[in-house]
């Protein structure tokens, strides 16, 4: 098959099918995909049945002030976030941590409003907002497909605010697709080995709807983030080949660690919580 045409996926099937014949050629044009990725028009009729959000989104309702030398509090969340996600005990745990959240924040403010849906934050920086919003609710990724083992299609669902860590690509090609929303994408050089500072920041914009960005190991790493309060955002991913973990990095030392990576639902049904050890997202 010729691939020097784009073709235009006119569905998401249609998208998908033509994929799989672009990666069963042993050389595959990064460009090529991207730009197929692209021209297809999101449509959510056909990808909604993917799409599942951490349904914690709605269900808090507190509104946390944290100024950046409340350690106290960033510990604390940091201990929550490996028992929220997936879990039956979820909602509960949820409740008694933030029943008790004003008793033991000693810097911080706490806004609790029982009749409201919604959850708020407000901080003192934009950086201790987003790290907030990350560690208590995370984004969802959702197998699509499989790609005859060559990659892997995922629907990814954010929340308003929620974000990734500084991350890599464990040497894959991936390409990210605006569904729904916007995303904010920052792009970060690759730590130095002697420094221990700030990690240098190459480049940010703003994915719109439909856009097909592209990235590997080489060119650098990213953060994604959806910088909306009010929105929440959706997004096609493929990587290739298909990876289970990455490296996160601390914006503020270069520090990794490696982060194993799981799927809230898979061709769109709920991962059981028996089968997912960790619900770890980077
Ligand atoms: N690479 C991330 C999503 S993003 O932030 O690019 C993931 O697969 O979870
Ligand atoms: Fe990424």
């Amino acid at each position: 098959m010729d691939h020097t045409e784009v073709l235009k996926p006119q569905t998401l099937d249609d998208l998908i099918q033509i994929l799989h014949e672009i990666f069963d050629s042993d050389k595959v044009n990064t460009e090529e995909v991207q730009n197929i990725m692209e021209s297809y028009e999101s449509n959510p009729l056909e990808w909604g049945k993917y799409a599942k959000f951490d349904q914690y989104r709605a269900e808090g309702n507190v509104r946390v002030d944290i100024p950046s030398t409340d350690i106290h509090l960033a510990t604390l969340l940091s201990s929550l976030c490996s028992v929220l996600q997936g879990t039956i005990l979820g909602p509960l745990l949820f409740t008694i941590f933030i029943n008790y959240l004003p008793n033991v924040c000693k810097a911080s403010t706490v806004h609790m409003n029982a009749d409201d849906p919604n959850l708020y934050r407000q901080t003192i920086s934009p950086a201790t907002a987003g790290r907030a919003a990350r560690t208590i609710q995370r984004y969802t990724r959702n197998l699509v497909d499989e790609g005859n083992g060559k990659f892997n299609l995922m629907i990814l669902c954010w929340g308003e605010g929620h974000g990734s860590s500084i991350h890599d690509h464990t040497d894959s090609h991936c390409f990210l697709k605006i569904l729904q929303g916007n995303l904010k994408e920052t792009m970060y050089e690759w730590p130095q080995k002697k420094n221990n500072g700030e990690m240098a920041k190459k480049s940010e914009g703003v994915l719109k709807l439909n856009q097909c960005a592209y990235i590997n190991d080489s060119i650098g790493l990213h953060r994604v983030e959806n910088p909306s309060h009010t929105e929440t955002a959706v997004s096609l991913h493929l990587y290739s080949p298909p990876f289970d973990q990455c490296h996160t990095f601390d914006q503020r030392t270069g520090h990794k660690n490696v982060v194993k990576m799981t799927f809230w639902s898979k061709h769109g049904e709920r991962t059981p919580f028996a089968i997912v050890q960790s619900q770890e997202n980077n």
